[in-house]
């Protein structure tokens, strides 16, 4: 028996009694007696990283004791149907083999390749030569053959014709054996992940997904091996077979090596030692996401540094992943309870807990998940009601001139304190310059771009406060995050109605939880996220703050174009509402506790010149209203109809039979007008809007109305 602890391997001396001492007729039970070979760190550790080596040399089923109880089945399963399969094998194997040696003795290649290359005439001489050779040899291996055991019988009796039967009915049988294909039906059992990751069986599992060819095979750069709670084997593919390739058809190799695909985490292996064709396998024993949750380290610092990258969550193999914000934003989508707004406050807890990060927060919900942060918050918006609405336009144009008038000082400062136009954790931290990290926390958002209230009540065909916030939110996202700007949304709509792609595409970390489908969780990612194998959709809903994790924008340690699948910390309000205390404590002893959390609610009014500038950063993204008179003698009058029937505010896609009605006209020729007058159908011209049952046919707005902006210029 071997004690292990930790550096120490002792012996036990054996198993007999253990001595006992008598003493005032109690008999005392002495400890067992050990004998040992003490070892130091290093000869332990070596010993250890060998006994290692050794296992991972052996085939990876002899890893796992479970799988022999399935091995045992196989042969037990092998020996039981031997008799009933032995002279079937034989009967398949006597046909083939009279094939094969017809083929042979008539020379059957030869010939075929002579008549296709219709030198059948010149070539029939030799071939004839051929066969009859053929025909000799074979009388002759059958007169000798038969002969010399004739006469072997004559001396050693019968059984040199049972030896030389059963010697030709196993190589009949071995020829006719039924190959059975890889597959589920060749096991009576579950398949174990341990029989999966046996080489053989991975290299069927990857020619099954379709992921290589038939005659390829995979190059073991690290053989299987238990690591954690899990199987771990890198490969190389065959050449030209790419890595993403297989990481965005990994249900594929999941259904193939039968584990769900949850358990089935590949990666692709970069950097030194990495390359494109380099895959990375790691499959769970169970349900990875099933266990608890890790705590948030956030609940027990007293401080955060938040140019330091925030403890988000971990994967699945349980490494700790780090989300760094400064530079970039965060959008977090999914589907109600999977739990965006539990990601969500991970980033600002962490940012409540630095008292140089000025925070902004809207709870476009209103409750009680973001109220703590009202005792640091330099501006807080509690709800999404018409007031808080109006506010929170007020304070992002406060943001929106505190980002203008931030690059002006920047660009006044001396190299040595700003070397390059960007704000430094020394500019941040320094209350003197007042440019603080500032981090703006919006929670489901949609409420807030939504809102079709006019934001001038006497002008009720103008902008409305959705679009004012959309535009101030993607001049920030925009131009802020130089400026020391964090943009943090979250929204239980991802619609590209509700995050349009303009603004989308200025959050460059983005976290998918759970939403119902792929052009959903594309919303969140972004384009071609679906067809690179990152669907959010796929995720299940037993997985709470469980998301794909995607870095978008090369600022973030997170590889873009490939999402990492997380399960955030879990951090319950109470831990946060704790860490504001201590991050108000904080702001009191730095003196930077400002704005709402002080009673200060004066907004400062939006210059005029950067009101112009915010227009004009809007304007070059999507014109939001239609020319005003656009309405003239050269335009058609199919145009000129549509631009009174088209709201300032609506933009994407619309029915062509809806447009059509509005104006009085049938789907078919305004279809056909609209074409005409050069205005192209989207691409699919018919597509499943405003839930109807079958894609119907429909025009782009923006194209109508960058076409009558072309006409009336
Ligand atoms: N990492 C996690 N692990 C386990 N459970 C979690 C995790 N994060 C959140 N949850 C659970 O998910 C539930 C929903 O979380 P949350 O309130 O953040 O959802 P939500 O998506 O914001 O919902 P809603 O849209 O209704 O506000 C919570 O009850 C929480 O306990």
């Amino acid at each position: 028996m071997t004690v292990e602890q930790t550096g120490v391997v002792a012996q036990v001396a054996g198993d007999e009694e253990t001595p006992t001492v008598a003493s005032a007729g109690d008999m005392v039970k002495a400890a067992p007696l050990l004998e040992g070979e003490l070892l130091t760190d290093e000869e332990y550790r070596r010993a250890r990283s060998l006994t290692a080596l050794a296992m991972s040399r052996l085939p990876a089923r002899w890893h796992d004791r479970s799988h022999v109880s399935q091995l045992r089945t196989e042969l037990v399963r092998h020996v039981v149907l031997a008799p009933a399969r032995y002279p079937a094998a034989v009967t398949r194997g006597v046909p083939i083999a009279l094939r094969t040696w017809w083929s042979w003795v008539s020379v059957k290649d030869f010939y075929d390749a002579a008549k296709q290359a219709q030198q059948l005439a010149n070539r029939y001489e030799e071939i004839h030569r051929f066969r009859v050779r053929r025909r000799w040899w074979t009388l002759a291996t059958t007169a000798g053959g038969g002969g010399g055991l004739t006469i072997a019988s004559l001396v050693e009796g019968p059984v040199v014709w049972w030896i030389a039967g059963a010697v030709v009915s196993a190589g009949l049988a071995v020829t006719g054996r039924r190959k059975d294909k890889s597959g589920r039906s060749a096991v009576i059992r579950p398949r174990s992940i341990a029989w999966a990751m046996d080489g053989n069986n991975l290299v069927t599992a990857f020619r099954e997904a379709k992921l290589i060819g038939k005659d390829e095979g995979l190059a073991f750069v690290q053989l299987p091996k238990r690591d954690s709670a899990g199987w771990a084997v890198v490969v190389d593919l065959p050449a030209s077979r790419k890595a993403s390739t297989a990481i965005a058809k990994r249900e594929d190799l999941a259904s193939a090596l039968a584990v769900d695909e949850v358990q089935l985490i590949a990666e692709r292996v970069r950097g030194k030692g990495g390359h494109a064709g380099r895959l990375s396998l790691w499959i769970a024993d169970d349900d990875p996401y099933a266990a608890k949750p890790v705590d948030s380290p956030l609940g027990d610092v007293e401080n955060w540094d938040f140019w330091q990258p925030t403890p988000f969550g971990t994967t699945a193999r349980g490494q700790v992943v780090h989300l760094p914000l400064v530079w970039t934003s965060l959008l977090v989508g999914a589907i109600p309870r999977m739990g965006k707004t539990y990601a969500a406050r991970i980033p600002v807890t962490s940012a409540a807990l630095d008292p140089h990060v000025r925070l902004i927060v809207a709870d476009g919900k209103g409750g009680k998940d973001w109220k703590a942060f009202e005792l640091v918050a330099h501006r807080f918006i509690p709800n999404a009601r018409a007031e808080s609405i109006v506010r929170l336009i007020a304070v992002l144009e406060e943001v929106a001139a505190d980002v203008e008038n931030r690059f002006g000082q920047l660009a006044e400062m001396d190299d040595e304190l700003c070397p390059e136009s960007k704000v430094t954790p020394e500019i941040t931290r320094n209350p003197v310059y007042n440019m603080p990290l500032t981090v703006i926390a919006v929670d489901e958002i949609q409420n807030y771009l939504e809102d079709e209230t006019p934001l001038d009540p006497d002008q009720p065909k103008g902008k409305k406060r959705g679009q004012r916030v959309l535009e101030l939110l993607t001049f920030i996202a925009k131009t802020g995050p130089a400026a020391g700007f964090v943009l943090i949304l979250a929204t239980q709509k991802p619609d590209s109605q509700v995050i349009p792609d303009k603004l989308r595409g200025q959050l460059g970390t983005r976290f998918a939880l759970k939403v119902m489908t792929y052009q959903a969780s594309e919303t969140i990612l972004g384009a071609g996220t679906y067809k690179a194998g990152m669907d959010a959709s796929k995720l299940l809903k037993s997985h709470r703050g469980v998301g794909l994790l995607l870095g978008a924008d090369g600022e973030t340690d997170l590889d873009a174009g490939e999402a990492l699948t997380v399960r955030t910390h879990l951090l319950h309000i109470k831990a946060i509402r704790a860490a504001c205390h201590r991050g108000r404590a904080l702001r009191e002893l730095a003196g930077t506790l400002t704005g709402d959390a002080v009673g200060e609610r004066q907004i400062r009014e939006l210059p005029d010149e950067v009101a112009q500038r915010i227009q004009q950063s809007a304007a070059v993204n999507e014109p939001s209203v239609l020319p005003e008179d656009s309405e003239g003698p050269e335009l058609p009058e199919v145009l000129g109809l549509l631009v009174n029937a088209i709201d300032d505010a609506e933009t994407g896609l619309v029915a062509t039979a809806d447009l059509a009605a509005r104006i009085g006209w049938d789907a078919k020729p305004l279809g056909e007008a609209l074409r005409r007058h050069g205005v192209p159908p989207p691409t699919p011209s018919r597509q499943r809007i405003n839930g109807s049952l079958h894609p119907v046919s429909v025009v782009d707005l923006s194209t109508i109305r960058a076409v009558v902006g072309n006409t009336a210029r």
